[in-house]
C-alpha cells in the first residue's frame, strides 16, 4: 500500500513539475545557445538556479547584489526553464526601457493578477496603450492640485495620531505611513474614505495589507508561482477570502458611483480643469459615454491604483524619515527651508509652496536612490536585442535593478553616503538619464510619479513642522526585504519629539 502511495506522490510531483516547465521547455535551441553565452552562476537541470533563491527574505537582496558585483553589467540565470537576464548599467537599461517594443511585463507579475487582473501595471499591447492614454489626464497638474486638500487633511490626522501615541517615545513609523497613504489613495482614486488612520473600514484595510503580504509570500516561494501549484498552498483559500473582500469593496463603490453619476449627469472630463474628481469618476464617465469599459475593466484599474499608490509611497516615506532622523544637519536644513516658507504659521501647504520645497525634494530623491521602493522590475523581451555584445532572444525575461544601479560607485561616488546635494539641478544635468530609476523611465514609467512627490512633500513637511525626528537604528543593522517593495523587515522604530506647535 505504502509503495503505491509513494508511487502516486512521485507521479503527482512529476506532473506538477512538468506543468511548471511545459510552457518553457520548448524554448528553441537557438534561445538556449544565445542565453548560455551570457555569463552567470551555474545551475542544475530543470530547476536552473531556483534553489539558490530559496532563501529567507532578508537574504534575497544580498544574493542578487553579489551576482551584480561579480557579473556587472549583464548576467543571466535559469529559473525553472525560464531565462532571466539582469541588466545593471544605464546604457543597457536604456535599450529596454526607452523602447516601445519591450512593454510586456515579465511573468512574475502574474502573481499580482488575482487582485489587479489586467490593469495598467500588468497589461500590455493595445489594451495598455489605450488605458495609459485614457488615464494620463487623471494625473494632469490641475487634477493633482485638487488633491492637495486630501494630502493636507490626512497629514494633519497623521501628526495628531503621532502626537497622541508617539511623542517623546519610539514608534514604528511604517505602520503610520501605511495607514496615511492608504487613506490618501482611497480618497483620490475612489473618492471615498476608508479612514484607516482612525481604524475605520478595518476589514478592507486589513485585506489590502494582507494581500501585500501574500504577494511577498508567493514571490519568495518559486514552487507556488504558477496558478496550479498555488492551489495546493496553505494560503490559497485565505487569498480567495481576502480577494472577495477586496473585490467586493471596489465593486460596491463602483456601483454607488455609477448611480451617483447617472443622477447628477455631470460631465467629468469636460470639467477636468475645474472640478475635483477621482480616478473612478473619470472611468465611470468613459464607461457611460463609450460603453467600452465594463465594471471589471473599471475595477482592475481602481485596484491597480490602490496597490501601486500606497505601499510604494509608504515605504519611501518611511525610509526618508529614517534617513532624516539619522542626519541632524540635513534635518536642520529642511527646518530652515520650512521656516522660510511657513514662518511660525500652522497653515496648510499650498500648491505654490511645493515648488519652494527644493531641498526637501532633494532629500526625497536621495532617499529613493538609496532605498528605491521598487527595487527591480521586469520585461519579457518582444524581439531579439543586443546588449553589451550579448544577443538576448525574444521571450527572455529582462530585469532592471534600480537598487544596485543607484549603488554603483561609477555613477554615484561614495554610494552609501546619504547626500541630498547629489540632486542639485547641475548635478542632475550631468547624469545619464537612465542612471536614476526609482520611477522607472520610458513609456511604462510610473504614472503616479508627480502625485507621489507632492504627497510625500506634504506629509513630510507636516511631520517636520511638528516633530523633531531621531533614528535609533544604524542602516547596517536594518534587515531589508525587497521582493516587491523594498521595506525594513519588522518596520522602522524612530523617536519623535514634539515641537511646540501641533497642527490643529
Ligand atoms: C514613491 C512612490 C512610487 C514609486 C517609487 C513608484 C515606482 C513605480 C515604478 C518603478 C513603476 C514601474 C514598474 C514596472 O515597470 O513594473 C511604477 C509603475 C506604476 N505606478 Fe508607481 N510608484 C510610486 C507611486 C505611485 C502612485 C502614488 C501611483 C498612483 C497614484 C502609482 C501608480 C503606478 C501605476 C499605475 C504604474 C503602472 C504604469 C504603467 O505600466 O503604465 N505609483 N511605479
Amino acid at each position: 500500500m505504502i509503495i503505491y502511495l509513494v508511487y502516486f506522490a512521485v507521479v503527482v510531483v512529476f506532473l506538477l513539475l512538468l506543468h511548471e516547465v511545459v510552457p518553457y521547455k520548448f524554448q528553441s535551441i537557438r534561445h538556449h545557445l544565445m542565453i548560455d553565452k551570457i555569463p552567470g552562476p551555474k545551475g542544475i537541470p530543470i530547476l536552473g538556479n531556483a534553489l539558490q533563491f530559496n532563501v529567507p527574505t532578508e537574504e534575497f537582496i544580498p544574493i542578487l547584489k553579489k551576482l551584480y558585483d561579480e557579473y556587472y553589467p549583464v548576467y543571466k540565470i535559469w529559473f525553472l526553464g525560464v531565462s532571466i537576464v539582469f541588466i545593471g548599467d544605464p546604457d543597457g537599461v536604456e535599450k529596454i526601457l526607452s523602447s516601445q517594443q519591450h512593454i510586456v511585463k515579465s511573468d512574475d507579475y502574474l502573481i499580482l493578477e488575482p487582485w489587479l487582473c489586467k490593469g495598467l501595471l500588468t497589461s500590455a499591447g493595445t489594451k495598455w496603450h489605450d488605458r495609459r492614454k485614457l488615464l494620463t489626464p487623471a494625473f494632469h497638474f490641475k487634477i493633482l492640485e485638487d488633491y492637495v486638500h486630501v494630502f493636507n487633511k490626512n497629514s494633519k490626522i497623521l501628526v495628531n495620531k503621532l502626537a497622541e501615541n508617539a511623542s517623546g517615545s519610539t514608534v514604528n513609523i511604517f505602520k503610520y505611513m501605511t495607514n496615511c497613504t492608504l487613506d490618501i489613495i482611497c480618497e483620490t482614486a475612489m473618492g471615498t474614505t476608508v479612514d484607516a488612520q482612525n481604524g475605520g473600514q478595518s476589514e478592507y484595510v486589513a485585506a489590502v495589507k494582507r494581500m501585500s503580504e501574500l504577494f511577498q509570500y508567493r514571490q519568495l516561494r518559486f514552487w507556488v508561482h504558477r496558478p496550479l501549484t498555488f492551489r495546493f498552498c496553505p494560503v490559497y483559500e485565505e487569498q480567495n477570502h481576502v480577494l472577495n473582500i477586496l473585490h467586493g469593496f471596489t465593486e460596491r463603490i463602483i456601483t454607488e458611483r455609477k448611480a451617483e453619476y447617472k443622477s447628477r449627469n455631470s460631465n467629468v472630463r469636460k470639467n477636468l480643469k475645474s472640478k475635483r474628481i477621482s480616478l473612478l469618476d473619470l472611468l465611470v464617465e468613459v464607461a457611460d459615454e463609450t460603453g467600452e469599459l465594463t465594471d471589471l475593466d473599471i475595477r482592475e484599474e481602481v485596484d491597480t491604483f490602490m496597490f501601486e499608490g500606497h505601499d510604494t509611497t509608504a515605504a519611501s516615506l518611511t525610509w526618508t524619515i529614517f534617513l532624516i532622523g539619522l542626519h541632524p544637519h540635513v534635518q536642520d536644513k529642511i527646518e530652515e527651508e520650512l521656516q522660510e516658507i511657513f514662518g511660525d504659521s500652522d497653515r496648510e501647504v499650498k500648491m505654490e509652496d511645493l515648488s519652494a520645497m527644493k531641498y526637501l525634494e532633494q532629500v526625497i530623491k536621495e532617499s529613493l536612490r538609496l532605498y528605491p521602493s521598487v527595487p527591480q522590475f521586469g520585461r519579457k523581451i518582444d524581439v531579439d536585442i543586443e546588449i553589451h555584445g550579448y544577443k538576448i532572444p525574444a521571450g527572455a525575461h529582462c530585469i532592471v535593478m534600480p537598487l544596485f544601479m543607484h549603488l554603483n560607485p561609477e555613477l554615484y561616488p561614495e554610494p552609501y553616503k546619504f547626500d541630498p546635494d547629489r540632486f542639485t539641478p547641475d548635478k542632475v544635468q550631468g547624469r545619464h538619464p537612465f542612471a536614476y530609476l526609482p520611477f522607472s523611465a520610458g513609456p511604462r514609467n510610473c504614472i503616479g510619479q508627480k502625485f507621489a512627490l507632492m504627497e510625500e512633500k506634504i506629509v513630510l513637511s507636516t511631520i517636520l513642522r511638528n516633530f523633531r525626528i531621531q533614528s535609533l537604528e544604524k542602516p547596517e543593522n536594518i534587515k531589508v526585504t525587497g521582493e516587491l517593495i523594498l521595506r525594513p523587515k519588522g518596520g522602522m522604530e524612530v523617536k519623535l519629539t514634539r515641537k511646540q506647535r501641533i497642527t490643529s
